[in-house]
């Protein structure tokens, strides 16, 4: 069974604007609201390609049973841990120009809480995989991650990881076996500059020789990605189209892996799914289906660059 964990899952409120005006009274053309959070959307994108999974990790309050609600209504599993507060709201506000997000601040995760997510993730065996995707709520440790993935590993459970910032420099350290970085959250990891695609290649080749992580897949958004592996060196391009969306183009990326990897234990396939279904994702006003995703794969072009 696959298993995802959101330690910090929200209600994407995602508002449309036509020309958002700061310090004005302005009034959306559309707003909608969706379960949110990046494990849980990666659950999403895989329920749509008809891959069953279950959503763990914390949720509290009326939002938090919005969450619940939404993923029972499309038939998702999910085994979340109740906290007292509620699960935060994120605005995804969409103007003619640009998108803004505004990420809320997270409920307290008490002690008990945590560690009733640990005893779910102990329970889990080589035949699991485990996707730990998003931020960490504010009063959990940066380690965090970094402690589930090092048990996982004790027990032979493959683990995906995409975060960022401080719990993706600690988790890193122990060696998750795929990681999904954009190309900013790579430059803060080393805290260097990149310029061009060698010194994408030069970081991620260096979280798979020195962290010993099987799969680094850099995303790069319109720009397509570059994967780094035991396979070789790919740089993938992403297809032409209008960007109306983009929330979430990452988690469908991940979920793509995660589906052609089952299927193929093809690498090269696997980075070229991931790519269709995070434009599959931009190019539509919500999470890709698997058909759209097949309609842009022989768009996406891969070159072994090594
Ligand atoms: N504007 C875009 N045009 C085409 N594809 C896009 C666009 N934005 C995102 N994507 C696709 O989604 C993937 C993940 O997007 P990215 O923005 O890099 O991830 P994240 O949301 O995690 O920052 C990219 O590798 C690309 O395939
Ligand atoms: O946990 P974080 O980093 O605050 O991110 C949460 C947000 O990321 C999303 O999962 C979208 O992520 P991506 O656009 O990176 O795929 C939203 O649903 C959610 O609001």
């Amino acid at each position: 069974m696959i298993y995802t964990v959101t330690l910090n899952p929200a209600i994407d409120y995602v508002v449309q604007v036509g020309n958002f005006k700061a310090g004005k009274v302005n009034r959306s053309k559309a707003d909608y609201k969706e379960a949110g959070g990046k494990g849980i959307n990666v659950s999403r994108v895989l329920d749509r390609f008809g891959v069953s999974s279950t959503a763990l990790g914390f949720v509290g309050g009326f939002t938090g049973k919005f969450i619940t609600d939404y993923l029972t209504s499309k038939n998702i599993h999910h085994q979340f841990v109740e906290l007292k507060e509620d699960t935060r709201i994120n605005v995804k506000m969409k103007s003619e120009a640009e998108e803004t997000e505004m990420n809320g601040v997270s409920p307290t995760i008490e002690d008990n809480h945590y560690q009733e997510l640990l005893d779910q993730l102990k329970g889990l065996s080589s035949d699991d995989i485990v996707v730990l995707a998003g931020s960490l709520p504010q009063s959990l440790s940066n380690s965090a991650y970094r402690e589930m993935v090092a048990m996982l590993n004790e027990k032979g459970v493959p683990t995906i990881l995409d975060t960022s910032g401080a719990p993706l420099t600690e988790a890193i350290q122990a060696s998750p076996a795929f990681i999904k970085p954009n190309h900013h959250e790579l430059a803060d990891l080393f805290d260097e500059e990149i310029i061009n695609d060698e010194d994408i290649i030069s970081l991620a080749k260096r979280l798979h020789t020195e962290q010993q992580i099987e799969h680094v897949l850099v995303s790069m958004a319109k720009d397509g990605a570059i994967y780094v592996g035991s396979a070789g060196v790919f740089k993938l391009s992403a297809p032409e189209g209008h960007a109306v969306h983009s929330v979430g183009a990452g988690d469908s990326a991940v979920a793509g892996f995660i589906y052609k990897w089952q299927e193929t234990n093809n690498a090269r396939e696997a980075a070229q799914f991931a790519v269709a279904a995070g434009s599959a994702t931009a190019f539509s006003k919500t999470l890709c289906t698997k058909a759209e995703v097949e309609a842009l794969l022989p768009q996406v072009v891969v070159q072994k660059v090594e």
